[in-house]
């Protein structure tokens, strides 16, 4: 972690990534435990997951600290955006159940202690928001999403850090 991440205090100047800012890889390790237990548990969404390979909460960890600028690990290790989009092929993702699984993503943010700044978690949900509505449309019997697309990179949007300058 640099100093930007520690607040109002910072001296770099750089603005640090999403990734730095949640914690780096641990953070996202820790998010994705808590929420595939609970998505285990959840009479919702949990039957879309029964057979999931045990890995999947670190593939999805990987996956988000990619997005959020962290390292490639997901598009050098796991088969990048194509495995991703073929994950959710013929899944039938019904509207309530892509809510819960946002739901409770929310909730473990919550539970792990991801930082909840309100800059933090708006780019966070507006990703969520994102990646969960084309996993959604991606499901649905028919569809055809392109296999080959860049890896989403998602960054502060309109609202970064505020760091008073010395
Ligand atoms: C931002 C939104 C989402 C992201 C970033 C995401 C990410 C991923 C990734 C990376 C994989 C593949 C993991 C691997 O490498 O094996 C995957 C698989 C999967 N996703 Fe998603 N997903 C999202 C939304 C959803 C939603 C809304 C649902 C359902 C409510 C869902 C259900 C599944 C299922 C069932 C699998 C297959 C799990 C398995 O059998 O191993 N995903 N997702």
């Amino acid at each position: 972690m640099t100093e930007a991440t520690s607040g109002a205090e910072a001296t770099v100047d750089a603005v640090p990534s999403l990734y730095e800012w949640a914690g780096g890889t641990a953070a996202f390790e820790a998010l994705t435990e808590v929420f595939y237990r609970e998505v285990l548990r959840d009479d919702l969404v949990g039957p879309l997951f029964r057979g999931m390979d045990p890995g999947h909460p670190k593939y999805v960890a990987m996956w988000l600290a990619e997005v959020f600028g962290g390292p490639d690990s997901y598009s050098t290790q796991r088969g990048g955006y194509s495995h991703m989009v073929r994950q959710h092929l013929g899944k039938a993702i019904t509207e309530p159940q892509r809510r819960r699984w946002v739901n409770l993503l929310m909730d473990a943010a919550d539970e792990v202690g991801l930082p909840d700044d309100p800059e933090f978690r708006a780019a966070f949900a507006s990703y969520i928001e994102w990646g969960t509505r084309l996993a959604h449309a991606n499901s649905q019997p028919g569809a055809e999403p392109p296999l080959k697309a860049p890896m989403p990179h998602w960054g502060w949007g309109v609202a970064p850090p505020y760091r008073p300058s010395k």
